[in-house]
């Protein structure tokens, strides 16, 4: 849903402080998500994910800053609106579906006193593909069906708001990509709006429209997948997001760049992503490959040794190294199955050049 430009956004977090003690786990974050889609905050273990999570919920306080829920102020120091009253439905990696109670009765568990309630049971269980197995317990389904009921359980009060914190976490890889789908899916008809939170990137890209790419509390990068991608706006984004490596280079001109695997030109000016500055003409920097960047070409009169090789069905992913030692990282239909200590042709094809300031350059 395309929220018009007056709409306050349906959840923000504006510059909160979040502090275990006397420790700040999380600073001066903020995000906004528009009503009907879904975020994620995405990063490595003890970035905070969590905590920012506990305490949309209600369950932290905010020592800085301010939580609002469709406009209405639900945290802030000295404020906080108590859990039950905040609307939020939540899904965790660890189902926590009562065991003494059936999949109806789970999903019926936040319905009590609602005049329709039989009938809100049988739709969620009818979305969720569960209407088959409303009698039985929870100890009788399989993990991603205990994964449906707890989701079913979430959105059957029709939550303004829906929190998943690494809803699939103890899923074998192809149920987690299947539900991760189907979440979208699920979410999507009832414009619920919804924040995910998960250290794995393919589930991120799977199901948000908008991810934050958190570190040591703070949210380093807040956009697309795409953007995320081919557009990192740190180091650490570009390293914890997809694979790649950095080759060393020298600008030449406004669009220009020497690599040894030759000239990158640019169609935008270069510019140091770290800090939006014009490289100047001279500038060491550090240049981002990503491996769909190196074309393996026969014809190409630049080669690098394979080094390692991984299989990946339609593709291989090789390790290569080029003449000066640097390795790159390259992948190739796998109908192109080289051998490791095998030189093979290749060029560069970059559509965004990504820059740093080289990090042994000195600071100007
Ligand atoms: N109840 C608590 N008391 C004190 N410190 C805590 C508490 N909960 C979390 N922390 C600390 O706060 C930091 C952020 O933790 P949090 O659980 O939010 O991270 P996370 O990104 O969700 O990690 P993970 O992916 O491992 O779940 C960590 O350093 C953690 O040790």
């Amino acid at each position: 849903m395309t929220p018009s430009p007056d709409t306050p956004p349906w959840l923000a977090l504006d510059n909160i402080d979040i502090a275990y003690g006397a420790r700040t786990v999380v600073e001066r974050l903020s995000l906004t998500l528009a009503r009907g889609s879904i975020g994620c905050l995405l990063g490595p273990s003890g970035c905070g994910k969590t905590t920012v999570l506990r305490a949309i919920a209600g369950f932290e306080s905010v020592q800085a800053g301010e939580i609002r829920l469709d406009g209405e102020s639900v945290s802030r120091p000295g404020y906080q609106l108590p859990p039950e009253r905040r609307r939020i439905g939540m899904v965790f990696q660890d189902h926590a579906l009562f065991p003494h109670l059936t999949v109806a009765q789970n999903v019926g568990f936040g319905l009590r006193g609602v005049a329709d309630a039989k009938a809100r049971i049988q739709q969620m269980l009818d979305t969720v593909g569960l209407a088959h197995a409303a009698a039985r317990y929870p100890h009788e389904l399989s993990g991603g069906q205990q994964q449906r009921v707890a989701l079913a359980r979430a959105l059957a009060p029709r939550p303004q708001l829906l929190l998943l914190d690494e809803p699939f976490a103890n899923l074998d890889v192809e149920l987690r990509e299947r539900l991760g789908a189907e979440l979208r899916g699920l979410l999507a008809p009832s414009g619920t709006t919804a924040l995910l939170v998960t250290h794995d990137q393919h589930e991120a890209f799977a199901i948000a429209d908008e991810i934050a790419v958190m570190s040591e509390g703070r949210i380093q990068q807040w956009d697309s997948a795409y953007q995320l991608y081919h557009r990192p706006a740190n180091r650490f984004v570009a390293d914890f997001v997809g694979q790649g490596a950095f080759l060393s280079g020298k600008v030449e001109s406004d669009f220009e760049l020497r690599v040894e695997l030759g000239v990158v030109r640019s169609q935008q000016p270069i510019r140091c992503a770290e800090h939006g500055e014009a490289c100047g003409s001279g500038c060491a920097v550090d240049v981002l490959l990503r491996p769909d960047d190196v074309v393996h070409d026969d014809a190409s009169p630049i080669t690098a040794e394979v080094v390692a090789k991984a299989f990946r069905g339609s593709e291989f992913l090789y390790t290569l190294r080029l003449p000066s030692g640097a390795l790159v990282l390259s992948v190739v239909p796998s109908h192109h199955n080289h051998a490791i200590g095998e030189r093979i042709g290749i060029r560069l094809e970059l559509d965004h050049v990504v820059v740093y300031r080289a990090a042994n350059d000195a600071v100007r």
